[in-house]
């Protein structure tokens, strides 16, 4: 057994070792000295002392007289200490996790604030956006969407959410959705993942809830949503005016017979009809046979009329008329024109589209990567039942009158008559 002071410390170092000269078993201990006097005497190579130590100088946890060459816990069983790591770990981990959600709860709420001084100063004014102080001139809101050029760094540090400056008000199962698809692929645009139907059904929530629910965009990018069932429904043009009166608008239309057959259809796979098509389309006066108009299905082709309260309110040229037809012949072609109409580079191309004959429509791929594909889903391109010829023709009757008026108001021939 060896004394010696540990240079800087109150401590003497107590070496013990069952040989004198070395030992790999060395075992150092640091005492406080006021206690080595208290060191029983234990003779020289007793080699219990490694197992056994004299207990009252191992009271070394004197905040003073640190435990260099113990080790401690070395004895501890290593499972505590596995489960002192996981532990920490888990905390470690929680923290950081929680840290994340308060990030971006902050982020969120400074983006919204910035959102309302936007809107606030929307139709002429000046935002200044983050700490580059570069002034943002708003453009007025007459000229649509934001237009605003701006450097890439401060695109995305003003991400904020918008109403819609286009929407897709129709019809239904024109190809509303396939039209979606398409032109959210475009970088400049940014659209919601389902229907909002804010101004048919949700309009007592409010044009901040609507707001909410955009999702959120630069401001060299536009805001676009769909609501098919909007083209139709009385109040939504006053509604919509009453949002943005220079809201762009665009409708798919698809020859009124195809698509009364294609709603027929999704109610048949949604179990909300089982009558036969003829039945629903037709009623008995006792002599003849009448077409049902009240049937949503029938009235929605009826196009003209629907149009016309769409102009007590916006100009013909706020509106767009895509040919559902054409949208599967050529999805190319009318996306040209669909993004001519909402003044975006023309980046939407044929290399974007390939006609998938397992699916029977064109579906897309980026050009970069042509292995990334996308159909739109077994909802979209249904089998139609079989419908019986006269009842084509009597539709074919019925629906000429209007397909010509509706041709005259817009402009163009959809090929239907
Ligand atoms: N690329 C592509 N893939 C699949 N389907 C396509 C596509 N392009 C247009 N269509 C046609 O879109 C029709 C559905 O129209 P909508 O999307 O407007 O329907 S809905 O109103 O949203 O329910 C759908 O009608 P059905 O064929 O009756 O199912 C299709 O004819």
């Amino acid at each position: 057994m060896q004394y010696s002071r540990r240079p800087s410390s109150d401590c003497i170092l107590l070496q013990i070792s069952s040989d004198q000269s070395d030992s790999s078993e060395e075992t150092d201990l640091l005492l406080p000295e006021v206690l080595h006097t208290t060191i029983p005497v234990i003779p020289d190579g007793d080699s219990t002392l490694h197992k056994n130590p004299p207990h009252p100088v191992y009271s070394v946890g004197r905040p003073h007289c640190p435990a260099r060459g113990r080790r401690k816990g070395k004895n501890a069983p290593s499972v505590t200490r596995w489960l002192i790591l996981v532990c920490v770990f888990l905390i470690v981990f929680l923290l950081c996790w929680t840290a994340h959600f308060w990030t971006a709860d902050l982020l969120g709420d400074w983006t919204r604030v910035r959102q309302q001084l936007w809107e606030i100063l929307q139709g002429g004014g000046y935002l200044v956006v983050g700490g580059t102080s570069k002034l943002l001139i708003q453009t007025s809101s007459k000229h649509g969407p934001r237009r605003t050029p701006l450097t890439a760094s401060n695109d995305s540090l003003a991400a904020a959410r918008h109403l819609p400056q286009a929407i897709i008000i129709g019809v239904k199962k024109g190809g509303t959705r396939a039209l979606l698809e398409y032109i959210r692929m475009h970088p400049q645009v940014r659209a919601p993942g389902s229907e909002m139907h804010f101004f048919d059904r949700h309009y007592e929530r409010g044009i901040d809830w609507y707001r909410n629910q955009m999702p959120l965009t630069t401001p060299s990018q536009i805001t676009i949503e769909k609501t098919p069932s909007y083209f139709v429904t009385r109040d939504v043009p006053r509604r919509l005016h009453a949002m943005n009166p220079h809201t762009k608008l665009i409708i798919v239309v698809r020859d009124p017979i195809t698509r009364a057959i294609s709603d027929y259809t999704q109610a048949l796979s949604k179990g909300r009809s089982t009558r036969a098509f003829h039945d629903m389309a037709f009623y008995s006066n006792g002599t003849h046979r009448l077409l049902d108009t009240s049937w949503g299905a029938l009235r929605i082709g009826l196009y003209a009329q629907h149009l016309e309260k769409w102009l007590r309110y916006f100009p013909a040229r706020q509106l767009l008329f895509i040919s559902g037809e054409d949208l599967i012949e050529d999805p190319a072609a009318q996306m040209d024109k669909v993004q001519d109409f909402l003044g975006l580079a023309r980046v939407i191309q044929a290399g974007h589209f390939y006609f998938d004959q397992a699916k029977g429509f064109p579906c897309l791929r980026r050009p970069d990567s042509p292995v990334l594909t996308k159909c739109l889903g077994k909802s979209k391109g249904r089998r139609h039942p079989p419908i019986q010829p006269d009842v084509i023709a009597q539709l074919r009757d019925f629906y000429q009158p209007f397909n010509r008026k509706f041709y005259a108001m817009v402009g163009q021939d959809f090929h239907w008559l």
